[in-house]
C-alpha cells in the first residue's frame, strides 16, 4: 500500500485536496493566523493509523461538505447549536482571498518529509504538524501521503483522535474563514440554477444550509421510475400561433389541450347541455369534450397585475392545470404555457428567527400578485416502496415526510393502486422550494401542472401565491393540503412536530 493520497500541486490555483479521498475532518486549529483542519484520509485496508494531515482551509475547497459536517458537529458539541457563532453574514459572493499555506513552502522547496519531521517530534501536543502520515512532493509536482510512520514521525491511534489537547484547541480556535468559504460555495451553487439569482440571507447565526443538498432544475428519476416518452405527448392541432393577437390558444374554443381540463359548470346554460353533463357525472361516459372549459391563466390585456396569474376558477380549487406543450400548434408564445418555462421570481432563502425553531425559510424579493406562479417542487422521483423505506430509515420519520410529495393527483380518476404511485423526495436534491415552511393559514398553494396529458404519474407540482404577498413576507403553504380548510386534526401521533406557524387558526401540529 504505497501511496494513498494524491494532491495535485501543479500550478498555484490547482492544488486541491482530492475530495473522494477524504474520509472526514477530525479537528481544527489556528497556526500563524491560518485556519487549519485535520484531514483523515481514506484507506483501502482497515487500519488504526490511517493518514492524517493538517491543511489550510484553502486546500479544502473541494471538500467543504466534509468541513461543514465537522463544523456543525463541533458547534453542537460546544453549545448544542449548529454553527452558532453569532455574527452578521451579509449576502455576499466574495470568496476570501487565498492566504499562504504550509504547502506554499513545500511547493517552492520540496523538502523530503524526513528532514521536516524534527518539528513533529519536538512539538508540543497541540502543535504537532502531521500525525501518522507524511506529506511529500515528487518531481511531477504531486504530494503523496505515506501511511506508515518513521522513527521521527509519531504514530497516533485513530481511536484517540482528536486527543483532549486537540479538542481543547479546536474549541477555541477561530473557524470564520471556513464558514465564509462554505457560504460562498453555497451561493456559487445557487447561482448555477436557471432563472433570477437566488439569495441567501442569515443575520441570525453563522450557519449555511447543507452543501450536501444538490440543486437541480428538473426531476431526477431513480430506479423503477418511468416517465412517458416525449413522443407520446399530444398537442393541440387546431390552434395556430397567429390566433387572438398571437397569444395562442387563449382565444380559441378549439384547443384540444382543454379536453382534459375541468368543466366550467357556471357556463353550462342550456338545459340540453346540463342534462348531458349530469349524465356524464353519473356514468363518467364519453369524457367532457365539448363542455365549457377555462384556460388557467389570465391573458394579456387584463390588468397588468393579473397577466399570467391563475384565474379564480383554478385559484380557488385544486383542479389540475393542463398546459400546452412543444407538440402544440399554438407556438412558443401561447399563454397556456407558463410553469414549464420555470421561475421568474427573485427568491431569497433566509434563516428564520433564532427562537423560532423552523430553520430556513423562503421569501420573494418582489411583491407577488394573487395567483402568481412562484416555482416548482423538484427532487428525486422514487417509487412508493423506496419512499416508505426512506421514511422508515430516517431518524425522524415525520421530518422526513415533509420532504416527500406523493404524485397521487390522478390516483382516483385513473384507478392507480398506491404501490404504483411515485413520490418526489426533495430532501437531498431539489430547488429552493424545499425551504418553504408550513403554515396553517398559508399564502401559497401547490397545484398539479401537466404537459403530457397521458402521463398520470409524473407531473409538476407548482407553487402559486394564493393572495397578494408583499416583498419579504415568508412564503408558506399547508403541508396537509386539505380540500376543506375547516377540517380538524386528529390527536397528534407519536413524533408529531409541533407547529410553530403562529397563525390565528393554527392546528398546533404539522400533521398527525
Ligand atoms: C420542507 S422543510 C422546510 C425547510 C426547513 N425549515 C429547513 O430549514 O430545511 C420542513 C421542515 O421544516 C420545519 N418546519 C416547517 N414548517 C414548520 C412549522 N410551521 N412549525 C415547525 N416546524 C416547521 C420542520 O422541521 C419540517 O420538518
Amino acid at each position: 500500500m504505497p501511496v494513498m493520497v494524491v494532491i495535485p500541486t501543479n500550478g498555484y490555483g490547482r492544488r486541491r485536496v482530492v475530495v473522494d479521498k477524504v474520509q472526514r475532518i477530525r479537528s481544527n486549529r489556528v497556526v500563524d493566523a491560518e485556519e487549519q483542519y485535520l484531514v483523515q484520509w481514506k484507506v483501502d485496508t482497515r487500519t488504526n493509523t490511517p493518514p492524517l494531515s493538517w491543511h489550510a482551509i484553502e486546500e479544502l475547497v473541494r471538500c467543504l461538505d466534509e468541513v461543514q459536517d465537522y463544523l456543525d458537529a463541533r458547534a453542537k458539541s460546544i453549545d448544542g447549536n449548529p454553527a452558532s457563532t453569532k455574527r452578521k453574514t451579509p449576502d455576499t459572493t466574495d470568496v476570501p482571498e487565498r492566504r499562504a499555506s504550509p504547502f506554499d513552502r513545500l511547493r517552492n522547496n520540496r523538502t523530503p518529509s524526513a528532514s521536516r519531521s524534527s518539528s513533529v517530534s519536538s512539538a508540543a501536543p497541540t502543535t504537532i504538524d502531521v500525525y501518522n502520515g507524511v506529506l511529500d512532493a515528487d518531481d511531477d509536482g504531486f504530494i503523496f501521503c505515506r501511511p506508515f510512520s518513521g522513527t521521527d514521525i509519531p504514530s497516533l491511534d485513530i481511536r484517540k483522535v482528536p486527543t483532549p489537547d486537540m479538542t481543547r484547541t479546536a474549541r477555541s480556535a477561530k473557524v470564520e474563514r471556513a464558514l465564509r468559504y462554505i457560504r460562498a460555495e453555497y451561493i456559487r451553487r445557487l447561482g448555477k440554477l436557471p432563472g433570477p439569482q437566488i439569495h441567501l440571507y442569515n443575520t441570525v447565526d453563522a450557519s449555511t444550509p447543507s452543501l450536501r443538498f444538490r440543486y437541480i432544475s428538473d426531476y431526477v428519476l431513480t430506479e423503477g421510475v418511468y416517465r412517458m416518452p416525449l413522443e407520446t405527448q399530444q398537442g393541440c392541432q387546431q390552434c395556430s400561433p397567429h390566433m387572438g393577437r398571437s397569444i395562442g390558444c387563449e382565444y380559441t374554443r378549439k384547443c384540444d389541450c382543454l379536453e382534459y381540463a375541468a368543466v366550467d359548470e357556471s357556463r353550462i346554460t342550456s338545459p340540453q347541455m346540463l342534462a348531458e353533463y349530469q349524465h356524464y357525472q353519473t356514468t363518467r361516459d364519453g369524457g367532457t369534450m365539448g363542455f365549457p372549459k377555462k384556460f388557467p391563466y389570465f391573458a394579456e390585456g387584463t390588468k397588468i397585475q393579473r397577466t399570467g396569474c391563475l384565474v379564480p376558477f383554478y385559484l380557488n380549487s385544486r383542479r389540475p392545470i393542463y398546459e400546452c406543450n412543444d407538440k402544440c400548434a399554438c407556438g412558443p408564445y401561447c399563454r397556456n404555457k407558463l410553469v414549464q418555462f420555470g421561475r421568474t421570481v427573485q427568491l431569497e432563502i433566509f434563516k428564520t428567527n433564532a427562537n423560532d425553531g423552523r430553520g430556513w425559510g423562503l421569501r420573494a424579493k418582489e411583491d407577488l400578485h394573487e395567483g402568481q406562479f412562484i416555482d416548482t417542487y423538484r427532487g428525486e422521483i422514487v417509487t412508493d416502496a423506496v419512499a416508505t423505506a426512506r421514511e422508515t430509515a430516517s431518524s425522524n420519520a415525520k421530518a422526513k415526510a415533509s420532504y416527500l410529495y406523493s404524485l397521487d393527483k390522478f390516483a382516483e380518476s385513473e384507478n392507480l393502486p398506491d404501490e404504483d404511485l411515485y413520490v418526489v423526495d426533495g430532501e437531498f436534491m431539489g430547488g429552493p422550494t424545499k425551504f418553504i415552511n408550513h403554515c396553517c393559514q398559508p399564502n401559497c398553494r401547490q397545484y398539479t401542472v401537466s404537459y403530457n396529458k397521458h402521463d398520470c404519474r409524473v407531473y409538476d407540482i407548482a407553487f402559486f401565491a394564493c393572495r397578494f404577498i408583499p416583498k419579504g413576507e415568508e412564503l408558506t403553504f399547508d403541508y396537509l393540503d386539505q380540500e376543506d380548510e375547516g377540517e380538524g386534526m386528529d390527536e397528534p401521533g407519536e413524533g408529531a412536530i409541533p407547529c410553530l406557524c403562529g397563525a390565528a387558526k393554527c392546528r398546533k401540529w404539522l400533521w398527525t
